[in-house]
């Protein structure tokens, strides 16, 4: 298997700050919480091996009763109030503050991956990254890119823990230091070691990830339920996300083996560590050399101080997988789009067609050199029907998806009103443009606020009656006890209701007209429509593409009448051109089509006459 190797594009201290900054932004509070948590943990850790000290002191000294409990309780009390310091803090830290702040960069990324140009959404590297991004901000807030500032809190605490232990220890020896660091060193570098190995097969895991929550995501999508059932797909379902549970656990076993062996060198260290420092206090009593209250104190600051370094290296490990988390949501949100974002080219007036010129456009998708279409030369003029043909996987929707923007031609040019489009300011561009794709997407909310995507007050509730008229829905909308107003997608909706899928069509149709933009696109609109509601559709076509350019990819090649021009695509590339009369008596693969489709309707004609 082949390690991918990428290596953090951030420092950790850029990162650091990174996430201080929008912690400040986010709320200042949690920027101060350490400079109260790190004093009062590092108290009560003094405080814990300084009273066993002075009660054995105390005892040993014979100390008046009166002046002991007065001592005794002074302590006891600056324990309780910097005990409670310690819970109040760890719980604004890590409980609260933390799980507010990862929805805030959770609908940050949200944000981004919605805002991102198409094609590099679409591209096999964006959707790595996107799955990158959504591990950084996985549930468990203790380990993902949250936990990188509390981490470094607590890493601050430990280091200023370790250090006035370290003070105290070296009244004792400062070999003892040596020793005790020595040991640790070797841990860390194997902890260090494991989490880089864990980072570069990242994306080979990610990739399992996807895989494995595409299948299991199947299983609760209602659109394809019923294919499941049919197709009898549990079998299948069944033994992939087996399959990808398998490699799961196998890297799962991988990550365990590499722990387990640390854990290991970490008990062969405490023991030869701890066992070493306490014989060396037992020898030093024994010879008189310290008092059995100073024993007391200094065994609790060999253990503490090794409980500080442990924490030490624990944090370093989380902070290093904290820091690789927030690189990887730092790749995604600094992800500059290619497409124009600033000013661009003056938009023409959206009330009028455009026209639209390929000159030379070739493209191929990425991680593919196979061109699916080759030096394309189209004019189409103002206030043209367009009609785009040709068999499955031809080229239809990727030449439409490169008209729009959402697709970059490898060469060449898409022009649109004579100006390059990539001149345009990506987001006006879309304005100009509007479109009914095969994919059907709906929103949990109304079916007025589904078709305008504005709030009920912005509504042009006249221009949506003409528009759902028009798509031949609004009748059907009429009749649903909430009207407009009625709620889709009831899987998550109250009182949703679920349309047919030539209901949604229509709906989506609505959707195109009421976004009135000069260049309509139409693949495949009537897929879904019973013959009464298509030959409506064309009837209407006059008035649906009115004032505007309009892209009609269909397989039905009767529609393509209604259309000024057809363009067949065939062998990456734009075969014939003219009119439906034009094609026919031209005579090739064009009126070949059309001849197998329309064989069944004369034949069925025939045998209905005989
Ligand atoms: N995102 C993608 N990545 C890689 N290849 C793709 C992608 N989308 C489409 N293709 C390939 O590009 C070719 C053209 O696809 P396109 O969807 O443009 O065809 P089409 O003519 O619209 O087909 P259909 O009539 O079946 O809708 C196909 O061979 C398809 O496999």
């Amino acid at each position: 298997m082949e390690v991918s190797k990428q290596s953090a594009a951030y420092g950790f201290f850029s990162n650091l700050i990174f996430m201080i900054r929008e912690q400040w932004n986010f709320d200042k509070k949690g920027v101060f919480v350490p400079f109260v948590r790190i004093p009062s943990d590092i108290a009560v850790s003094l405080l814990g091996i300084w009273i066993p000290k002075v009660v054995l002191d105390a005892i040993a000294n014979s100390v008046p009763a009166s002046e002991f409990v007065m001592q005794l309780s002074v302590l006891t009390m600056a324990m309780m109030v910097l005990m409670y310091v310690s819970y109040y803090t760890e719980q604004s830290i890590y409980r609260n503050s933390v799980r507010i702040w990862n929805l805030h960069f959770y609908i940050r990324k949200s944000w981004k991956i919605v805002d991102m140009d198409y094609p590099q959404f679409a591209s096999p590297a964006g959707k790595t990254k996107i799955e990158r991004s959504h591990q950084a901000l996985n549930r468990n807030v203790n380990v993902n890119m949250v936990s990188i500032y509390p981490h470094f809190v607590e890493l601050l605490k430990n280091a200023f823990g370790f250090l006035s232990f370290c003070a105290l220890l070296i009244w004792l020896n400062p070999l003892i230091i040596l020793l005790l660091l020595l040991s640790y060193a070797v841990n860390v570098l194997v902890v260090l070691h494991i989490e880089k190995w864990q980072h570069q097969t990242k994306d080979e895991r990610a990739q399992i990830d996807r895989k494995l929550d595409y299948v299991v995501s199947r299983t609760s999508d209602s659109s394809i339920a019923k294919d499941i059932r049919i197709y009898n797909m549990k079998t299948w379902i069944d033994s992939m996300s087996e399959f990808f549970m398998r490699e799961q656990y196998n890297w799962q076993n991988k990550i365990a083996s590499k722990r387990y062996r640390q854990a290991l060198l970490e008990a062969l260290l405490i023991v030869v560590r701890n066992g070493g420092a306490y014989v060396y206090l037992i020898w030093k009593m024994d010879h008189h050399e310290i008092s059995i209250g100073e024993f007391v104190l200094y065994f609790g600051a060999i253990t503490g101080f090794g409980q500080w370094l442990e924490q030490i290296v624990g944090r370093i490990g989380k902070l290093s997988t904290a820091h690789y988390k927030v690189n990887d949501y730092r790749h995604l949100i600094d992800t500059t789009d290619k497409m124009r974002r600033t000013e661009g080219a003056p938009l023409p007036p959206t009330d009028e067609p455009v026209e639209i010129v390929l000159d030379n456009v070739s493209f191929h998708y990425e991680g593919s050199k196979e061109l699916i279409l080759d030096r394309i030369h189209l004019n189409i003029r103002k206030g043209e029907r367009l009609a785009i043909v040709g068999t499955n996987g031809a080229g239809k929707t990727t030449l439409v998806k490169l008209i729009c923007g959402l697709l970059e031609p490898v060469s060449g040019r898409v022009l649109l009103n004579g100006t390059d489009i990539k001149e345009f300011n990506r987001d006006e561009y879309y304005t100009l443009i509007t479109a009914v794709f095969q994919n059907v997407c709906l929103l949990p909310v109304s079916i007025a606020n589904n078709i305008t995507f504005c709030s009920d007050e912005e509504v042009d509730w006249e221009k949506l009656y003409t528009c759902t008229e028009l798509a031949g829905i609004k009748s059907k909308i009429e009749s649903l006890p909430n009207g407009f107003a009625t709620n889709l997608v009831p899987s998550v909706t109250d009182q949703g209701v679920q349309l047919s899928g030539g209901e949604n069509q229509k709906l989506l149709l609505a959707r195109a007209l009421y976004k009135d933009a000069p260049l309509i696109i139409l693949d495949e609109p009537t897929a879904a429509l019973d013959p009464i509601a298509e030959n409506q559709m064309y009837l209407k076509y006059d008035e649906l593409t009115k004032n505007k350019t309009a892209l009609f990819i269909s397989h039905r090649l009767s529609s393509t009448r209604f259309c000024d021009r057809i363009i067949l695509i065939q062998d990456k590339t734009i075969t014939e051109t003219g009119t439906h009369d034009e094609l026919m008596a031209l005579g090739g693969a064009y009126k070949e089509i059309f001849d197998i489709q329309s064989q069944y309707y004369q034949r069925n004609a025939g045998e209905e006459a005989v």
